[in-house]
């Protein structure tokens, strides 16, 4: 039993933060249907590498969802979205605020038609404010706040990270928020408006850098690969050119470390007993970490650091993910038959139920794939659908 097989949610968000909670909420049944231009499609189609011009990425984002392209800037559209409106359980939109509603799909009147609606806006800064209006990316997010400030070398620039880290946070805060507005509506049997703003939940990751400033003061500083919490904790190099990296963020793991790489005595020094009487005397500790790992290779290091039950992780690029056996062994990945591509692998459901687990029914569709069956379900003929194809409103 897929867990939530009964809901219908629209995705009407592009690029990468909306449509991730949307996945989220497929991999585990919900009836996901993706609104997309119907001439543009979701840019993010086009991100990333590409098989014969299908999008690798597209192939995950848009998995286990029904691809419908339904033009929204045009009133054929907006009575479409109208109708999905009125049979579904969530919309989850992104686009800029004032636009659903210079488009006459304000979430109130949308939630007249459907008290039970759930509309999850994401945007970059919020509903309102002075920022609001403005497009936003995750990268103006890992920008402002205090990412970008505190990653990279002391003596380098700011750093923005290779990936989309502030939209995939973003989903999930979002997919979490759909979860509890969903529960919230089992109480009260009303749907509502939830406002997202991608700056906010990578704030949350980033330590209690407000707190700490309020109470002391302290600005977090770029560190380069070092903890501003506890030390050791690098990336390391072996003998053999391997990378590795350590961490001792729990005291007994960092006792064990020093011990293993011959310098017990360390733990007898008074600033050993805290993370941050640690990173004081961070220089001390590397030394001492980097050189004994220096001498040896990788798998001995490896070796020795479990036997000591203490925390090492060997720096992997995608090669060395594909053969290791603990990701084999959970299942991480999976191969699924594609209407593209023929098969195409890509990450399973990112954490198992025990009794009702999630599944990929289907990896991303082309644009337009499902528009037909989804327009039937609305009631429109096919008189009527063939009428909308010609004008452009449909794809
Ligand atoms: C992504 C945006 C910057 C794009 O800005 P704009 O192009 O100015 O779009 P708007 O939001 O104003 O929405 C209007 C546009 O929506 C597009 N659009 C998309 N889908 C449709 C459908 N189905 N129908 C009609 N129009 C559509 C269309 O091109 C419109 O342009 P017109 O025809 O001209 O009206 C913004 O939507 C935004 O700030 N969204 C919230 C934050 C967010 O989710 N950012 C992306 C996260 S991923 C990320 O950060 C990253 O990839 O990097």
């Amino acid at each position: 039993m897929t867990i939530l097989g009964d809901l219908r949610i629209i995705d009407a968000a592009t690029l990468f933060a909306g449509p991730s909670a949307a996945m989220m909420l497929g991999d585990f049944g919900a009836d996901v249907i993706k609104i997309e231009h119907p001439r543009r499609g979701d840019p993010s189609r086009g991100h990333g590498a590409s098989a014969g011009g299908v999008g690798l990425w597209w192939k995950t984002l848009a998995r286990n969802k029904r691809t419908a392209a339904v033009d929204l800037s045009c009133a054929e559209g907006q009575e479409i979205l109208r109708r999905l409106c009125e049979r579904s359980d969530v919309l989850i939109e992104n686009f800029r605020p004032g636009t659903l509603e210079r488009w006459g799909l304000d979430p109130d009147d949308l939630m007249k038609l459907n008290p039970r609606l759930i509309v999850a806006r994401m945007t970059g800064f919020g509903q309102h404010g002075p920022m609001a209006r403005q497009p936003g990316f995750g990268t103006l997010a890992e920008a402002m706040s205090g990412f970008a400030a505190m990653t990279g070398l002391p003596d380098g620039p700011p750093t923005l990270p290779p990936l989309a880290l502030a939209d995939g946070i973003a989903g999930l805060a979002m997919s979490y928020a759909v979860m509890l507005a969903l529960h919230a509506r089992e109480r009260t049997g009303r749907g509502q408006v939830i406002d997202l703003a991608i700056i906010e939940p990578i704030m949350g990751l980033l330590g209690p850098q407000m707190t700490a400033y309020k109470a002391l003061g302290v600005v977090p500083r770029r560190t380069g690969n070092r903890s501003s919490s506890n030390a050791p904790r690098n990336t390391y190099r072996t003998r053999d050119g391997r990378w590795l990296a350590i961490s001792t963020s729990a005291q007994p793991i960092a006792e064990r470390v020093v011990a293993l790489v011959g310098r017990p005595d360390l733990v007898e020094q008074p600033w050993f007993a805290t993370g941050q009487g640690r990173v004081q005397h961070v220089d001390e500790l590397d030394e001492a970490v980097a050189s004994w790992i220096a001498e040896r290779d990788a798998a001995e290091v490896i070796a020795r650091f479990e036997e000591a039950q203490a925390a090492v992780a060997p720096i992997y690029d995608v090669t060395d993910i594909a053969e290791d056996p603990q990701y084999k062994a959970l299942g991480t990945f999976v191969e699924l038959p594609d209407e593209e591509l023929g098969t195409v692998t890509m990450q399973n459901v990112l954490f198992r139920l025990s009794d009702t687990p999630g599944e990929i029914r289907w990896p991303g569709r082309p644009l337009g794939r499902d528009t037909d069956e989804v327009l039937g379900e609305l009631d429109y003929s096919r008189e009527r659908v063939a009428e909308l194809r010609e004008a452009g409103v449909i794809a």
